[in-house]
């Protein structure tokens, strides 16, 4: 058996933006997912995913000659519960040159699901790095970034950038611009998240942004400014030191550049009355800025503070279901067990 784990992340700025070519900076977050991994003797794949669950459903059973349930759940929704592990699956078969490997797959993870916190790229991550390491073809994080990446492609028809799988892969601070993907040095950014609970569907709200854009050339200009204020915020941290805690001036910038991507993000049409209503919540507890993460439309905030102010008035905002700090993971995927 092999285990592997992959980090979560928030995006400091520049998600939606990083699709059409514009620079983005997610930061690794230390919220896991783990994958485990057992080779079979034959070529099925069996998967346990705990997290996934159905909001309820109608079965019917009883009566001569019935030996299955009828239940009302689409095929579909199971099949697009385990489309991503099933799309890792596929990719360490590849990697590995082994088409009808079978496996054991089991899911564990502390990311909430669909909230903009990279689940999806976690699991993807994870799950390549321990499949092709079972098959005894282990890859070095970067080719595992690349995999996932087309994983999340093929899932999410087409609208997926590099970002959230190469930050998962290799953790820390990123930027990612169009296929060019490197790590980045970054003070210890004090994370604050808000959850309300929700879920965005991430294909749907890219979707979303591409017609505004095609039909709007403000819309284009909105995803440009979005371009440009993440090359600001590069230059800020690009002035910090990397190995201590950053001055009061270079949060207080960062914070003024993430209130910006949450305004332009909110013209464009991805936040929801919940991510409002926690960013505000996070602003007036004093965080220096504070914007939806990931694609939006339901899910989590991030916002910057390093008093314990932000995460308790996030505790009392009625639309927060969870708030939590979340320290910049420096380190990517890893193997726990092989
Ligand atoms: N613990 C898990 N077990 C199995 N599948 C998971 C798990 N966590 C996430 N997934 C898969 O990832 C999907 C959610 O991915 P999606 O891209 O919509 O959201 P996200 O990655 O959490 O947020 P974002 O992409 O905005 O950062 C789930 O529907 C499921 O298919
Ligand atoms: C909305 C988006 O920019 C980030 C989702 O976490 C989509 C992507 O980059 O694939
Ligand atoms: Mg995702």
């Amino acid at each position: 058996m092999t285990v592997s784990s992959a980090p979560g992340k928030v995006y400091l700025f520049g998600e939606h933006a990083v699709v059409y070519g514009e620079p983005a900076v997610p930061c690794a977050v230390e919220r896991r997912a783990t994958v485990s991994v057992d080779a079979r003797e034959d070529d099925r794949v069996r998967v346990t995913a705990p997290d996934l669950s159905l909001d309820g459903f109608t079965v019917e059973y009883g009566g001569e000659g019935d030996d299955r349930p009828d239940v009302n759940v689409a095929q579909g929704l199971v099949e697009a519960g385990i489309a991503y592990v099933a799309a890792a699956v596929e990719q360490a078969r590849d990697a590995a040159d082994a088409p009808s490997a079978g496996f054991d797959v089991t899911v564990e993870s502390d990311i909430p699901l669909g909230a903009g916190l990279g689940s999806s790229a976690a699991v993807v991550v994870a799950g390549i790095d321990a499949a092709t390491r079972e098959l005894g073809t282990p890859l070095d994080p970067e080719a595992v970034a690349e995999r996932a990446y087309r994983a999340e492609y093929d899932v999410q028809d087409g609208h997926a950038s590099r970002a959230d799988t190469f930050c998962c892969a290799v953790g820390g601070a990123v930027r990612v611009e169009g296929d060019d993907c490197r790590r980045i040095d970054a003070p210890n950014l004090p994370f604050v998240v808000g959850f309300d609970g929700g879920a965005g569907d991430t294909g749907e709200l890219v979707a979303g942004v591409r017609s505004l854009r095609e039909e709007y050339g403000f819309a284009a200009d909105t995803v440009g400014s979005i371009g440009d204020l993440v090359r600001r915020g590069e230059a800020v941290l690009a002035e910090a030191d990397p190995t201590d805690d950053p001055p009061e001036s270079v949060l207080a910038e960062l914070g003024r550049l993430m209130n910006f991507d949450h305004g332009l993000l909110e013209a464009l049409g991805v936040s929801s009355r919940s991510l409002d209503n926690m960013v505000w919540s996070a602003r007036e507890a004093g965080a220096h800025g504070a914007k939806l993460t990931g694609a939006g439309g339901g899910g989590c905030v991030v916002a910057l503070d390093r008093t314990e102010e932000t995460e308790t008035a996030l505790r009392f905002t009625p639309e927060c279901e969870d708030a939590f700090r979340a320290e910049l993971a420096r380190g990517g995927v890893r193997v726990e067990e092989e």
